[in-house]
């Protein structure tokens, strides 16, 4: 795939196809819109170009700062790439961008420098200054700027359609089963394994305490979860506490952290992305260091047994 940014310096030859969004997640939903985006690029004879923004544009236009996000910018070309998207445009995302009108967001990008012939959209996709365009608005322009446009209809799930408001809210009530049913992929985080207070060696599980890349990046409900991490050659299964350790510590520090099956290696420093897969339980606060290493110990035998009816 090839990723371009704002500021590349590029001038599509060729006809595009384009779809524009912040696709966080890219969930089911997101994977219509872009099976679509390929195939009528195919029809076309044209390149397929997928436009999004960094950074999300609700986390610089919210009032609240607390926005929480699915997918980084680093996942999001991952996934894509895998999809076969052929091109991916990045844009900046700031305020003076936000004020861009409709037709000036479509003239200078997506016409100007991607060469669009057709735009692709969600049924509820909404663009420029104050989300002012919408499908009819896209249409009107499409005559007057020389495009079509196709719009998909929402994927749903029991007729429900799914959208990434609700994945956030099934992460962060515990509902994992539904957040990944909804994604069409395992939950992830990716980061670096930093020093943590060297006790779980101590305890018998040591744990690979991860740095998350994004700050923003939505953590699933406290509690303990059956995990994948893959590791820079390695895929292996885990145990991942995402807490506030409250039988050693006070701190309101919430910790990511993976006691890795079957491993035994220092990899502090390096990447890992955690894939989660079942949600176990509630973290719990222990009257004992005993209580906690007989707990953690049944929490690894039934991650093995989870690991091995899904993935034999
Ligand atoms: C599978 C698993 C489950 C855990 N569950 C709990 C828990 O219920 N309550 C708790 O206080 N800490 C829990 N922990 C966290 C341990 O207390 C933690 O691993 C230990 O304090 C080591 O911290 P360190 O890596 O900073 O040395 C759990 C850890 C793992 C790996
Ligand atoms: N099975 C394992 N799972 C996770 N980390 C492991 C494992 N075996 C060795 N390690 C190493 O041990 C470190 C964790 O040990 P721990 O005593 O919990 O210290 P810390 O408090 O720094 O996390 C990990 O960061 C990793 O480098």
């Amino acid at each position: 795939m090839n990723i371009f940014t704002d500021r590349s310096e590029i001038k599509f030859e060729k006809k595009s196809v384009v779809t524009v969004g912040s696709f966080d997640g890219l969930h089911r939903g997101h994977i219509k819109i872009i099976k679509e985006l390929i195939s009528t690029a195919k029809k076309n004879n044209g390149t397929s170009v997928l436009v999004t923004f960094d950074p999300h544009p609700r986390s610089v236009l919210s009032k609240y700062s607390e926005v929480s996000i699915l997918t980084s910018l680093d996942e999001k070309k991952m996934i894509l790439d895998k999809l076969d998207v052929e091109n991916l445009y990045v844009i900046h995302f700031t305020r003076e961008f936000s004020q861009l009108s409709s037709e000036e967001f479509i003239q200078n990008f997506l016409i100007e420098k991607l060469n669009a012939s057709h735009i692709v959209i969600g049924h509820d996709h909404k663009f420029g200054k104050d989300r002012l365009g919408d499908e009819n608005k896209l249409r009107e322009l499409g005559l007057k700027l020389g495009f079509t446009v196709s719009s998909v209809q929402p994927e749903c799930i029991d007729d429900e359609i799914i959208s990434s408001t609700k994945i956030r809210r099934f992460l962060i009530n515990g509902e994992l089963d539904k957040a990944n049913l909804y994604l069409d992929r395992y939950y992830s985080i990716c980061g670096i394994v930093v020093k943590g207070a060297q006790r779980g060696r101590t305890l018998g599980f040591p744990t690979a305490n991860v740095q998350i890349d994004d700050v923003k990046k939505a953590f699933p409900k406290v509690g303990v979860y059956v995990t994948r991490c893959f590791l820079k050659d390695e895929v292996k299964f885990g145990v991942m506490n995402i807490g506030y350790r409250p039988t050693f510590e006070n701190k309101q520090e919430l910790v990511p952290e993976v006691y890795i099956l079957d491993f035994n290696r220092d990899i502090y420093g390096e990447k890992i992305r955690v894939d989660f897969i079942k949600r176990l339980r509630d973290e719990i606060k222990f009257n004992s260091k005993d209580e906690l290493i007989n707990q953690i110990e049944k929490d690894k035998r039934e991650a093995e047994k989870i690991a091995s009816q899904i993935f034999n």
